[in-house]
């Protein structure tokens, strides 16, 4: 998320996360000011996930410190050995798009708190809006799962259905403009959750 507005919309809804993207040069990409701005309207048990990418220490150390996420989501080629060097929860992305990436790389970060299964290929960034072929979600993981990649209003409650991931992760299927979150898409996207978790 950029904008105050879209934040506490988000907020309001009842989301679990909000995402800010740290990955400079990107176009949803945030300054550390910025950033804080936005997570200091984030309360209590919402929780601020940073997303970086191959980041370098000294921008990450800023991230950490003047963000302050609840979690960080590595989406680049990190270890696990480097992702959990920052003593800070972690979610690591899983670049579906590569046939050879499968349930042996998920399996690679154990300390991991979710994988979330994207629809891009390995170097290449995220919330591009396109989905992967779901039939490559492995079963094992799924309680740390959280899908990605082009989910919209109207194909969250059939990845619901089908897959029961453990959480979902929407870019650019709620928005009107890049980094510019719509009121009544995120509205529509939370009540299709709702209804699918009830059915
Ligand atoms: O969203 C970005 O601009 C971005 C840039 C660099 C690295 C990762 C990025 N996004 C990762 C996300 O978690 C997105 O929410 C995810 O890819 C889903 O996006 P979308 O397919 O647009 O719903």
């Amino acid at each position: 998320m950029r904008r105050a507005e879209d934040v506490d919309r988000a907020v309001a809804l009842g989301v679990d996360a909000i995402g800010l993207i740290m990955v400079p040069g990107t176009p949803r990409a945030l300054s550390l000011d910025q950033a804080a701005q936005l997570r200091a309207r984030v309360p209590a048990l919402v929780s601020c996930v940073a997303l970086v990418m191959d980041a370098d220490r000294d921008w990450l150390r800023a991230v950490l410190d003047q963000v302050r996420p609840d979690l960080l989501q590595f989406h680049g080629q990190e270890s696990e050995a480097q992702c959990a060097d920052w003593q800070c929860p972690y979610l690591k992305a899983i670049p579906m798009a590569d046939p050879e990436v499968g349930l042996e790389w998920m399996q690679r970060y154990p300390s991991a708190r979710g994988l979330v299964l994207d629809a891009h290929g390995v170097g290449e960034t995220g919330g591009l809006g396109r989905a992967f072929d779901w039939r490559r979600v492995p079963r094992s993981e799924r309680h740390r799962l959280i899908l990605a990649g082009g989910i919209t209003p109207a194909s969250v409650g059939v990845a619901i259905a089908e897959l029961r991931p453990f959480a979902l992760d929407v870019s650019s299927g709620i928005e009107s403009a890049p980094g510019e979150k719509s009121a009544e898409l995120m509205s529509r996207f939370v009540e299709a959750v709702r209804s699918a978790d009830a059915a």
